[in-house]
This record gives structure tokens, C-alpha cells and sequence, in this order.
């Protein structure tokens, strides 16, 4: 059994990034800025816009982070979109989701001008994805993506079954795993509240993406001998750690890794590669932006 190790992986691609910063800076280009707007005072949220502004520092990246109280309008969200939008300096955002209920996430994310959309959201980017054309890839998937093809796992012919099918992390891994190519080539069975017998589909799975967010769901008995593991829950549980909790996947890890072939700890497999794609798509927002203005 391979542990995927995503931490070291995300390190990895933070070192390669940074390495380009440091040439950026060499020749007096502008580097890279990414702005994260964060509506509301939600503790997980703030950690992880948190570690995504930490993760601007390390590689050299300028970042803002935009905070709006949770009383926020839907206007008021959408005039900070256009000025973030018209505003030249900033490469890339993010809208950090879920948004408060008064907020429709749809008309928000559409907002965002594409160019910018180093998440992915908006629906031309989603469609040229889903299209096979350039364009930026929501950081999950494109983490798990990474993963998978920095360890040669082989997705070719294989049957994927993910579990969860939210916009952000299953529906577009359940396109990118179908997709010709490699990692992709799979058969792909998407997963969800209203599937019925799941442990009859993921018994026949060689590759399991879970994104549910409900700790244990799978277990040892849904999974077959060498099957590949990808966990992408991240619920809080409490414990009488400093911190007061501490977080977990959706995978039976104990069990489940003694027949499991690869599998992604948690914390420290697909969380720290999401922020890592983040960064490399920022990167990316930045080259596609210096080239336009020549
Ligand atoms: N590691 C990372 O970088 C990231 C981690 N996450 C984590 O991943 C998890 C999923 O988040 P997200 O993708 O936003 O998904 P959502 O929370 O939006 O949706 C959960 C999905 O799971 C499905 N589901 C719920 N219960 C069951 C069940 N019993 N059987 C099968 N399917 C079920 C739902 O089905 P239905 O559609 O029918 O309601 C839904 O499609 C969360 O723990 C989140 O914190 C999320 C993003 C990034
Ligand atoms: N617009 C938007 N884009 C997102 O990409 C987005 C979002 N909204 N909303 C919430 C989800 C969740 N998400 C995570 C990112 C990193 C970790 C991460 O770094 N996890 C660490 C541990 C973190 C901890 O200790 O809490 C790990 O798994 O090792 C987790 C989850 C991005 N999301």
C-alpha cells in the first residue's frame, strides 16, 4: 500500500511555482496576485482562506484578502466582484464558498470575470473543461489530477466511482476522469444521496473519490482488494486537543488502507493539494494576463 502523500506532493509543486516567482522577480516582472473574498465569520472558512494567504507568502505571490461581514448584500458582493475584476493589478480570486443564504452563488460565481476565475466556477470555464479545452480547472480535482499522475496510478480502463456530485469537487472529477488521456481514460460512475445499493458500485470500483463529508462512511466492506482511495472529506470532529478538534476524511483510513492499493491520508492528502493547484492556476491567471496586455 502507497500512501499518497499530498503534503509532500503540494510542497513539490509550491517549490516549482516558487522557483518561477523567483525568476519573475529576477527580470522586474510583476509577480502574481490573487485576492480571496470571504463573506462571514465561518471558523473552517477562515482557516483555509487563511492557509491559502499563507500559501501566497511562501511562493512569493502578492495576495489581499477581502473580508465582508455576513450581513452582506448580494449587490454589495457583486460591486466588490467588479472592482476586483477591473481592477489590473490582481491576476486571479476566489469567492470562498458556501456564501450566506441571502447570497445566490449562481449569479456570483457568473460575475467573476473568467480570465480570473482561478477556481473554475463560472460556467464558460466549467464548460470548456468539460469541453476538453484549455481553461482553469477547479484546484480539487486538479489536485487529485496531480496526484494521481505524479504516482503513475494508472486510471486507464479503470472503473472510477466518486461519491458526492456538489460543482466543485464531484461533478468535475467525474468529466476530468472520463476525459481522454491520462490521468483519465476511466469509466466513471457518479454517486449520490438518491444512489441506491452503493456498496454493490463501490465494491466494483479500482478507484474511489469520496466527497461527502461524513466521517467512516466508507468502510472496508465496500471496498475491493487494491482498490485506489481518494478522500476528499474534511469534517470537524471535537477532541480535547489545543485546538479543540481535529479533522477527518470519509474513509474507514484503519481499514480501509489494508486492502487499498493507494490512498490519500486525512489531514494531508487532498486538502494541501488543493491550494497548491490554486497557486499554480494564480500562475497561470498571471502568464495568460502579460500576454494579453502585450
Ligand atoms: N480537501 C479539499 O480540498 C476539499 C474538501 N471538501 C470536503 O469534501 C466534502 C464534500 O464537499 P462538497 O464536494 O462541497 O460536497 P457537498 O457537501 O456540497 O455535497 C455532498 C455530496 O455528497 C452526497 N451525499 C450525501 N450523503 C450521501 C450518502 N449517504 N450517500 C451518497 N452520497 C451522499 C450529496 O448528494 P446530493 O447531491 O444528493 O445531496 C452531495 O452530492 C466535505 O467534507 C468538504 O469539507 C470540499 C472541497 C475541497
Ligand atoms: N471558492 C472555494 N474554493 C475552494 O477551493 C473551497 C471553497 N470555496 N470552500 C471550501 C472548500 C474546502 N477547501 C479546502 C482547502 C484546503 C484544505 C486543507 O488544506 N486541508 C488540510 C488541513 C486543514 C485543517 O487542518 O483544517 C489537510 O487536509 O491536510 C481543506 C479544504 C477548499 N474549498
Amino acid at each position: 500500500m502507497t500512501i499518497l502523500d499530498g503534503k509532500k506532493v503540494s510542497n513539490d509543486i509550491k517549490n516549482e511555482i516558487k522557483a518561477e516567482v523567483d525568476k519573475m522577480k529576477a527580470n522586474d516582472e510583476k509577480v502574481p496576485h490573487l485576492a480571496a473574498v470571504i463573506v462571514g465569520n465561518d471558523g473552517a472558512s477562515l482557516t483555509y482562506v487563511g492557509s491559502k494567504v499563507r500559501a501566497c507568502e511562501r511562493v512569493g505571490f502578492e495576495s489581499t484578502m477581502v473580508r465582508l461581514s455576513s450581513t452582506t448584500s448580494e449587490i454589495e458582493l457583486l460591486d466588490k466582484i467588479e472592482e476586483l475584476n477591473e481592477n489590473s493589478d490582481i491576476d486571479g480570486f476566489i469567492i470562498q464558498l458556501p456564501l450566506p443564504r441571502q447570497i445566490n452563488t449562481q449569479k456570483v460565481l457568473m460575475a467573476v470575470n473568467p480570465d480570473k476565475d482561478v477556481d473554475g466556477f463560472h460556467p464558460m470555464n466549467f464548460g470548456k473543461m468539460a469541453l476538453d479545452m484549455s481553461t482553469f480547472i477547479p484546484a480539487t480535482p486538479f489536485g487529485i489530477l496531480e496526484l494521481l499522475e505524479r504516482y503513475k496510478v494508472d486510471t486507464d480502463g479503470k472503473h472510477t466511482v466518486i461519491i458526492g456530485r456538489s460543482h466543485i469537487v464531484g461533478r468535475p472529477m467525474s468529466i476530468l476522469m472520463g476525459r481522454k488521456g491520462f490521468p483519465g481514460n476511466s469509466t466513471v460512475t457518479l454517486t449520490h444521496s438518491h444512489t441506491k445499493n452503493i456498496t454493490q458500485i463501490t465494491s466494483q470500483a479500482d478507484i474511489i473519490i469520496s466527497a461527502l463529508g461524513i466521517p467512516n462512511f466508507l468502510k472496508a466492506e465496500m471496498v475491493k482488494d487494491d482498490a485506489v482511495i481518494i478522500d476528499v472529506g474534511i469534517t470537524r470532529v471535537t477532541d480535547d486537543s489545543d485546538k479543540g478538534y481535529r479533522i477527518t476524511g470519509d474513509v474507514d483510513f484503519e481499514n480501509v488502507s489494508k486492502k487499498a492499493s493507494f490512498i490519500t491520508p486525512v489531514p494531508g492528502g487532498v486538502g494541501p493539494m488543493t491550494i497548491a493547484m490554486l497557486l499554480k492556476n494564480t500562475l497561470l491567471a498571471r502568464e495568460q494576463h502579460r500576454q494579453h496586455k502585450r
